[in-house]
């Protein structure tokens, strides 16, 4: 295996949604919500979305963490399964990879192109899966709107978990709330226990969406492959949109596919290694 180093880290993107990848797999990395904030840190740290840590496995290849730059471990992250899983394919001189996430077992295949493919696994759509804080028996579109009770700027969305918990408002205009503002208080809502990542989607075909996303605990980002994710699942099931569709963030395309036969989702997308380097010493872990 050639890994990194303890103390090296390499920095990653998928689709400039931005990791630090540390390597833990040799000598266990004990990670704070301080270090993981320091380290993440913009203008005194390293500077990245999340933060990565790879830890050995007995089920997979791997097994992946992650810390959202404002420093709590959370369950799932699309791009960077697809960054993690290409560092493998390299190690490994194979084609194919397993991740183990709290969110799920991933399984990855090169996918040509410089491409990799994450089977994500199978959304669910239950109020207490996403989590809900109220029983809805129709997830499809809950009762939550930003705005005056009579003209709300965005209403009724759909919510899923695709190993992280996503909320979803169909929009025809991207820019019809500014999401800086409305993010945060839609990512703290009490509907959502465990607070969520939020999205704006305008469908522009039955094989295209647009997407812009406020990430749990992480803010804006470039690309949010979780929420590509979720929204081809959540778009398909209302029919807004076949079960494959392209979805375009800021930072560039994934291709998404709710496969009919096991149900799982399937994400397609890029690989970006930026550089690596070694943590300084006020961030040693
Ligand atoms: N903010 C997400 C984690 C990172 C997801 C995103 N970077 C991705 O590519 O899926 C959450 O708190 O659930």
């Amino acid at each position: 295996m050639n890994g990194l180093a303890p103390m090296d880290f390499r920095k990653m993107n998928g689709l400039g949604n931005d990791f630090v990848v540390l390597d833990a797999r040799l000598r266990p990395l004990s990670i704070s919500t301080e270090l993981a904030r320091a380290i993440a840190d913009r203008t005194s740290g390293i500077g990245c979305d999340q933060l990565i840590v790879l830890e050995p496995s007995r089920t997979a290849d791997v097994r992946m963490r992650i810390w959202n730059n404002e420093g709590f471990e959370v369950e799932s992250c699309g791009n960077a399964s697809r960054c993690i899983a290409d560092m493998l394919f390299a190690e490994k001189r194979q084609t194919v990879a397993t991740i183990d996430t709290l969110g799920g077992y991933l399984t990855c295949e090169k996918a040509g192109d410089g491409l990799v493919r994450v089977d994500m696994g199978a959304p669910r759509f239950g109020w207490q899966d996403i989590p809900l804080s109220e029983p809805f028996a129709d997830t499809r579109h809950i009762e939550l709107q930003l705005g005056p009770i009579d003209a709300p700027l965005i209403h009724s969305p759909s919510v899923v978990n695709v190993g992280n918990p996503h909320c979803i408002f169909w929009v025809k205009d991207l820019a019809v709330v500014d999401l800086a503002k409305a993010g945060p208080m839609l990512e703290h809502h009490p509907l959502f226990p465990e607070r969520a990542n939020i999205s704006l989607a305008r469908v522009d075909a039955k094989d295209h969406i647009t997407l812009k996303v406020w990430e749990r605990g992480a803010g804006l980002t470039r690309a949010c492959g979780t929420a590509a994710c979720a929204v081809l699942a959540a778009a398909a099931r209302i029919k807004l949109t076949h079960r494959k569709a392209t979805v375009t963030l800021p930072g560039g395309d994934l291709l998404v596919e709710w496969r009919e036969a096991d149900d799982h989702i399937l994400m397609t997308g890029p690989v970006t290694y930026e550089y690596e380097g070694v943590l300084p010493a006020h961030l040693a872990v």
